[in-house]
């Protein structure tokens, strides 16, 4: 497809130079006629008489197509010819992306309870992170130069071609035709073969095939319909209210250049042209933002200050390759509606981009959905010009140290770039409940989050929880991160300040190692906020009505331990599995010390799990404070509405929270309740099921938990601590169970000595000497000895801070000592009868 050899060249004219400096390429097609190659326009006119009638333009627009025509126009006193530039598509390539596209949410969570090795989630999680790991490169038809790109599997993965390659040496102004379809499912779109950058002279073909979606943009159709100055005249209109938009919110007094801007717009009416010493920057903007959103329409538009004052663009300033940067690990990503330094090309500056990705034509009524969910095809309007580029180029400058930059690329060109301004721009409102004001985006927020003003790369979807949704993300310095989203509409008021209190947990627990770092957060909704963090919360009936998300970015884990779990499973031969102890040992080690960190900041998780527990660079890190809860000074227990937790792993208590015990007392849940969690988890690395994995209905587990004379079946183990470290953490009533210190001391994870050499242990205390040398060689009596030694000699590690007074701690360990002493005495008693 050389149709480039075709496209005539435009004479050079003082018009084609003086259009350089237009700051709105938006000419009418008289002004083009006037100021480019007549021939050119004529064309332009004869295929959209014929091509466009209005009816037909939404139909087409599901039409993926097309064009990027660049044409290169001399600078303004310069007398260099005009050049051809073609960018293509790669359809291949498109295919490639767009299968491993179609991976990205295959990291789901695995259920909780995993059973041995279920092959389709441990393969299904597996894959995903071993491809995540492995970047490959597509490389699409050879024909096409340079098409090279290094992509996560799962990531949202942005093409990149380097167009400078495409491109013959930038000399002058670009003249650029992008037509964008829409309307038409993302995946197909950017895979669809017809998707194809044709460089051909602008023939009727190629205008048919232009797309122009959206209503409010000035199409060419509607002026060959006759009606082009009344729509003119809208467009003015329109503009000018998004001008008026704009003043309101960033406060500025722009009304003269906005006017004049408003001026150009309309006069220059609609054409699909951009004239500028930049084409880089232009494809830059094309290539974002049809990421994805293959059918969406660009609106571009110049920036304030170069309407104000145009000037020719210097041809160095022009070619900045800094669309799309490559980060670690391959990913490369695209920096879509991030304009770069604002002083040096006026090109770079006056570009707006309204990306008008809507799958099937919605166009205003979706962009609501659409910015309420980032999932969504989202009508992306983007006025960085007047008010957020500054910001926009803080971001991402930063980024500049580790990013290979790279040409822009036209991987999805079938563009409808338009240079005009668009009612497309969507008002972002902002989801305080109250005095919600508008604002535009200044993202591709099919692409990108913004939490606090910066701007995190969506990459992919990690998994799922109830509540959330966690992606990978990249940021401008490319880290990795994930982001977490929880929607806050719909949810009642007490869920919500409980997500809000997960903030505060993380908050607090910044720094401590081995708890998931939270490195930023937003909470969309600022009175909620305010509210939980005051400590001021009244629970509302109701639920909340406004759009409202909570964004939290947080470390990255590589992959949580259930899926480690079921891997391992998945490896080992069922028939002849055994467990690797020093494995479990390393982990086992690492979970007690997470939950340990919490419970020493006075907070019961309430929903320790597997899939809880991420691993992040080579260590476990706990994960999910949603319903964790704080304990209350006065008190030891947690105060609950309702049972709350993941049912395998929920303690007795849980169950039965805030019911009368048989004494009359009502049952709370505490640390215990985290330790018999514990308890389910260490079974399940033992034995690969966790221990109640058999009654499946949540009556069936309610009603066998909930029963204290249930007993737990603990298949044979090789090592008998073991067998009694799971038994330690999963006794029935509360008050045994071990806490986090003693766990950390058990014998499984500290190996005794023989019993003639730990002899000399209990030189302080006689009495155990004595009896261990009777009775030393007898496991259960040993291991009897060595608690009781452990109460003994250092009792502190043994105190239990969820009790409130020493007393009551004092108490407890005289407690646990007469329980030890009567199975010591009971034990060798049936030693004797033996
Ligand atoms: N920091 C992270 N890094 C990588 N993956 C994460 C991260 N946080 C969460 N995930 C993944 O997303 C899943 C859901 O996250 P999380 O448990 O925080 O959400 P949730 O909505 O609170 O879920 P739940 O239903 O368990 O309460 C996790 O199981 C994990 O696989």
């Amino acid at each position: 497809m050389d149709r480039e050899a075709n496209l005539p060249g435009l004479p050079v004219t003082s018009q084609n130079l003086s259009r350089v400096s237009r700051p709105l390429i938006l000419s009418s097609s008289s002004n083009c006629s006037s100021s480019s190659s007549p021939d050119f326009v004529r064309h332009v006119q004869a295929a959209l008489k014929r091509y466009r009638p209005l009816g037909t333009m939404q139909s087409e627009s599901l039409r993926p197509r097309r064009v990027l025509v660049p044409r290169r126009e001399p600078l303004k006193g310069t007398d260099k010819s005009q050049d051809v530039v073609s960018l293509r598509n790669a359809n291949a390539e498109c295919e490639s992306i767009d299968q491993r596209e179609s991976v990205v949410a295959v990291a789901g969570e695995v259920p909780d309870d995993l059973s041995i090795s279920p092959p389709s989630v441990v393969g299904t999680i597996t894959e995903a992170h071993d491809q995540n790991l492995g970047p490959f490169r597509v490389k699409g038809d050879q024909s096409k130069p340079d098409l090279d790109l290094n992509l996560h599997n799962g990531d949202v993965i942005s093409s990149a071609f380097v167009a400078s390659q495409h491109l013959p040496a930038v000399d002058g102004p670009k003249k650029v035709q992008i037509a964008l379809g829409s309307n038409v499912d993302s995946q197909k779109m950017e895979c669809d073969g017809s998707n194809q950058v044709e460089t051909s002279p602008v023939n009727d073909q190629d205008l048919k095939q232009r797309d122009f979606q959206q209503s409010e943009m000035l199409d060419i159709s509607t002026r060959s319909n006759g009606v082009i100055s009344s729509l003119l005249a809208n467009r003015s209109a329109l503009y000018q209210d998004q001008q008026q938009q704009l003043m309101e919110f960033i406060g500025k007094d722009i009304s003269q250049s906005m006017t004049q801007s408003s001026v150009v717009g309309s006069t220059c009416a609609t054409t699909t042209s951009v004239h500028s010493s930049s084409a880089p920057m232009l494809y830059s903007a094309t290539y974002c933002s049809c990421h994805r959103n293959s059918g969406s329409h660009m609106d571009i538009e110049p920036l304030e200050e170069f309407k104000a004052n145009p000037q020719p663009i210097a041809q160095g300033s022009a070619v900045r390759p800094c669309s799309t940067f490559q980060c670690n690990r391959g990913v490369v990503v695209n920096q879509t509606a991030i304009p770069t330094q604002a002083s040096t090309s006026a090109f770079d500056t006056s570009l707006v981009v309204n990306d008008n990705g809507s799958l099937k034509g919605q166009q205003d009524s979706n962009v609501k959905e659409a910015e309420q969910s980032h999932d969504a095809h989202v009508d992306h309007g983007k006025s960085s010009q007047f008010n957020d580029k500054p910001t926009k180029v803080k971001e991402f400058q930063g980024a500049g140290s580790n990013v290979i930059s790279q040409a822009p690329s036209t991987r999805n060109s079938s563009s409808n770039l338009k240079l005009e301004p668009s009612k497309s721009e969507k008002p972002e409102k902002a989801l305080s409940g109250k005095g919600a004001s508008v604002r535009k985006k200044n993202y591709d927020a099919d692409l990108f989050f913004k939490v606090n003003g910066k701007l995190f790369q969506k990459l992919g979807k990690i998994g799922s929880g109830g509540s959330s949704e966690v992606y990978k993300v990249i940021s401008a310095d490319c880290a990795i991160y994930a982001l977490k989203r929880i929607k806050l509409k719909g949810r009642d008021y007490s869920t919500a300040y409980g997500f809000c209190q997960e903030i505060e947990y993380l908050n607090k627990l910044k720094g401590k190692n081995n708890i998931i770092q939270l490195i930023d957060y937003e909470v969309t909704d600022k009175t909620l906020l305010k509210e939980v963090m005051s400590g001021s919360v009244n629970t509302k009936d109701g639920r909340i009505k406004d759009d409202g998300y909570i964004y939290m970015v947080l470390e990255y884990g590589e992959i949580d331990l259930a899926h480690m779990l079921s891997q391992k499973w998945k490896n080992m031969d069922s028939s002849n599995w055994s467990i690797d102890e020093n494995w479990l040992r390393f982990y086992w080690q690492q979970i007690l010390q997470a939950v340990n960190t919490i419970h020493e900041e006075r907070i019961v998780h309430s929903d320790l799990k597997p899939a809880n527990f991420l691993l992040v660079k080579g260590s476990l890190k706990l994960i999910d404070f949603g319903i964790a809860k704080a304990i209350m000074s006065d008190t030891t227990n947690i105060q609950r509405d309702s049972q709350v937790g993941t049912l395998s792993y929920m303690s007795p208590e849980a169950f039965m929270c805030n019911e009368n015990d048989a004494n009359g007392n009502m049952i709370k849940c505490g640390r215990p309740s985290d330790i018999w969690s514990l308890g389910c988890i260490l079974y399940q690395m033992v034995y690969g099921r966790t221990p109640f994995a058999e009654y499946t209905t949540f009556w069936a587990k309610f009603k066998v938990i909930t029963d204290r004379n249930h007993k737990i079946t603990y298949g044979p183990v090789s090592n008998p601590w073991l067998l009694d470290l799971m038994k330690k953490c999963l006794a029935w009533d509360r008050n045994e169970r071990w806490r986090i210190p003693q766990l950390l001391q058990h014998h499984f994870l500290v190996p005794p000595v023989s019993p003639e050499l730990s002899l000399p242990r209990y030189k302080s205390c006689k009495l155990l000497q004595l009896m261990a040398e009777a009775y030393g060689n007898d496991y259960e009596t040993s291991r009897l000895f060595s608690d009781l030694q452990q109460i003994l000699t250092d009792p502190v590690s043994m105190l239990s801070s969820q009790l409130s007074t020493p007393r009551d701690q004092h108490c407890e360990l005289l407690s646990q000592m007469s329980r030890l002493c009567y199975q010591v005495r009971q034990h060798i008693a049936s030693l004797g009868k033996q």
